[in-house]
C-alpha cells in the first residue's frame, strides 16, 4: 500500500514540473505516502477496539462536558487539512464513558475524508451508541485550509456545526446549559 501510493506521489511531483530524484525528493514520495496514511487511519479503526470496555457504571445523571478536543481532519474535496476544537456533552443514562475515549472516537472519524458536518454527526452518533445517554451534543469549531491559503482565500473565517441529540435536542434549558458552557472559559 504505502509503496503504491508512493509511486503515485512521484508521478504527481513529476505532473507538476519537479525532479522527483533530486536530492530533496528523492525520498518525499514515501513520506508523503506514510503521511497520508497517517491522515486517514480511521478508516481501520473500529469502534469496539477503540472502546475497549472502558464504559463505567455511574448513577451520575446531570451533564458532562469535554472541551477543546483538538481536531485535525482532511476536507474531502481538496484533501487540505480543517483543524478546530470540537465540544461533546452527554447526559448518562446509568453508565459513563472513559475520558480519552472522547478523544479517540474524534480521531477515528476526524482521520478520514472528511466535511465537518458529517464529521460532527458520525462523533455525536458514536457517543450516543456507546453509552446510551439520554442525550449528546457536539459541537465542532473548525478552520478549513482549502477556504484560507486557495480559493476565496478568507483566513479568519471558521465554521461552527453542531449536532443535538436526546435530550439536548427536546429540552430547551438543556441545549443552553451545553452552548453556556462551551462558551465559558
Ligand atoms: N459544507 C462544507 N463544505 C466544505 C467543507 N470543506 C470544504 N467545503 C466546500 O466544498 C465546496 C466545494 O466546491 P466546488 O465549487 O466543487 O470546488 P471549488 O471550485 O474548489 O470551490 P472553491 O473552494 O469555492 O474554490 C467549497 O465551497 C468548499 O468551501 C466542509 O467541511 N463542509
Ligand atoms: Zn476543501
Amino acid at each position: 500500500m504505502t509503496e503504491q501510493l508512493a509511486e503515485h506521489y512521484r508521478q504527481i511531483i513529476s505532473a507538476l514540473g519537479e525532479d522527483p530524484d533530486r536530492e530533496g525528493l528523492r525520498d518525499t514520495p514515501k513520506r508523503a505516502a506514510k503521511a497520508m496514511q497517517f491522515l486517514t487511519h480511521g478508516y481501520e479503526q473500529s469502534l469496539e477496539t477503540l472502546i475497549n470496555g472502558a464504559i463505567f457504571e455511574s448513577n451520575t445523571d446531570e451533564m458532562v462536558l469535554v472541551k477543546d478536543i483538538e481536531l485535525y481532519s482532511m476536507c474531502e474535496h481538496h484533501l487540505l487539512p480543517f483543524i478546530g476544537k470540537c465540544h461533546i456533552a452527554y447526559m448518562p443514562r446509568g453508565r459513563v464513558l472513559g475520558l480519552s475515549k472522547f478523544a479517540r472516537i474524534v480521531d477515528m472519524y476526524a482521520r478520514r475524508m472528511q466535511i465537518q458536518e458529517k464529521l460532527t454527526r458520525e462523533i455525536a452518533e458514536a457517543v450516543l451508541r456507546v453509552t446510551q445517554a439520554r442525550g449528546v451534543a457536539v459541537v465542532i469549531e473548525a478552520r478549513h485550509l482549502c477556504m484560507m491559503m486557495r480559493g476565496v482565500e478568507k483566513q479568519n473565517s471558521s465554521m461552527t456545526s453542531s449536532v443535538m441529540l436526546g435530550a439536548f435536542r427536546d429540552n430547551q434549558s438543556t441545549r443552553q446549559e451545553f452552548l453556556t458552557l462551551v462558551r465559558s472559559n
